[in-house]
This record gives structure tokens, sequence and C-alpha cells, in this order.
């Protein structure tokens, strides 16, 4: 469904992504697996068209979208959880849900589901969005992402800084987004434990490109010391 083809991306002279092949799986979640600075977050920047530079082709359910400036491709289908969230801290609850809606390619309206999935921005849609802890304001990033109707998710780092019990409810919610809805996941994640969890597929980055990808069975703990302890 999400099919990536040559990409290579560059910061200045740091070429941060090299001849990354890569199908993401319709319906799947699919963890973005490697150590800080491999490129994970680069990808996903790549796939939301907010790399200055990057070249190689993506096709969304057969249809490029390489050449789409970010709006476009968030109209086409792709929302983005951002890692640090990017929560406006002066508009409400409710505003930052609707910038996603009005991003997306659906109603311009907060989605029923949002709220059934997290009841705590619910029950304080007026509260500005920078009195949040981290915790919600990860789930009102992907109440926003949510908003867009989207195909395709991208979640950075979802859980980084996050206390364990927000961390299930997110958990829970990215596996009901995908079980329930089919929604296609493309989730970065350090937590090999989470990944395994949550995802059925895996690519594992090392210095920008992917040396092993897969079914999340083949996932082994060698192939996680080789490329993941520090
Ligand atoms: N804005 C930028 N300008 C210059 N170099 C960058 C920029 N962002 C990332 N890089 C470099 O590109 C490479 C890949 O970074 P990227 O953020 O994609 O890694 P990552 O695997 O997501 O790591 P992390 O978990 O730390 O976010 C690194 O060498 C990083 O230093």
């Amino acid at each position: 469904m999400l099919k990536l083809s040559n990409i290579n991306g560059f910061y200045g002279r740091s070429h941060a992504l090299q001849d990354v092949d890569l199908t993401i799986p319709a319906g799947k979640v699919t963890a973005i697996l490697g150590r800080n600075g491999m490129g994970k977050t680069t990808l996903l920047r790549t796939l939301m068209g907010s790399m200055v530079r990057s070249t190689g082709a993506i096709e969304l359910e057969g249809v490029r979208i390489d050449g789409l400036p970010t709006h476009l491709r968030a109209r086409s289908g792709i929302a983005y959880v951002p890692q640090g969230r990017e929560i406006i801290a002066d508009f409400s609850v409710r505003q930052n849900i609707l910038m996603g809606a009005f991003a997306g390619r659906g109603p311009r309206a907060i989605p029923p589901l949002a709220l059934e999935l997290f009841p705590y921005l619910a029950a304080n849609l007026h509260r500005p969005g920078g009195v949040l802890s981290g915790g919600q304001q990860q789930q009102l990033a992907l109440a926003r992402a949510l908003a867009a109707h989207p195909k395709v998710m991208l979640l950075d780092e979802p859980n980084e800084g996050i206390q364990p019990s927000v961390v299930e409810e997110i958990e829970s919610a990215i596996t009901r987004l995908n079980r329930e809805f089919g929604m296609t996941m493309v989730l970065v994640e350090q937590n090999i434990d989470f990944a395994r969890r949550v995802a059925s597929h895996f690519a594992m980055f090392e210095k920008g490109s992917i040396v092993e990808s897969g079914p999340i069975d083949r996932l082994t703990n060698e192939v996680v010391d080789r490329h993941m302890t520090f």
C-alpha cells in the first residue's frame, strides 16, 4: 500500500537516508527501529514531504505522491504524529484536534472515535493544549491525526518520556485503530517489547539504510543485539 523505492534524503552534505526500499503493508503496524540518529525520523519526514532534499519514489495505493507538497499528502491520507508532539499551546484541545480535521480529507469536525479513545480529551476540550501533561499531549496529537481521517498514520516515538499508565492507553489506542479500523501505522520505536506487542512487521535502520526487515517474528534477539545495543 505504501511503497518506497530508492529513497535518499540529505541534510546539507549529510546523507541521512541511503537507497531505502520498503513496502509498508496496508492495514498493518510496521515498526521502524534502530539506534538514535540512524534515519528513522528522516524516513517519516520524507513520507510526509517535509524534507528539503529527498529523491526516490513513494506510492500510496499505487499513486505516486513524492511530488506532492506536505498539505496534499495530508489530503491524500497520510497523518503525522511528530516526535515532541507539536501541540499549539495557546489553542484549546478542541482547536488542536480541529487542526487535523482541516488538514485532512474528511469532515471538519472532531471524530467521535477520538473522544471515545481518549476520555480525558473529551472532558477537557476547552483547556489550552499547553497546560496538558506530556502523556495527555501525546493523546491530543493522536486525536489530531485521527481527525484527518487518514489511511496511514506515522507515529514518531509516541511513548517517549510518558508515564506507564498513559503508555498503556496509547498502546490500546494504536492496537484498536489498527485491528478494528484497519488503519495502517508506521511506528518509530526504541522500545523493542512495545514494538513486538503492537507491530506485525519491522524495518531496522543502521546509518540511513535498512539492514533487516520483514514480519516481526524475524526480529530475533540476535538482530536486536546486533543493531540496537549501544
Ligand atoms: N535538521 C537536521 N539538520 C542536519 N542534520 C540532521 C537534521 N535532523 C537529523 N539530522 C541528522 O540525520 C541523521 C538521521 O537523523 P534522524 O533524526 O532521522 O535519526 P533517528 O533515527 O530518528 O534518531 P532519533 O531517535 O535520535 O530521532 C543523524 O545523523 C542526524 O544527526
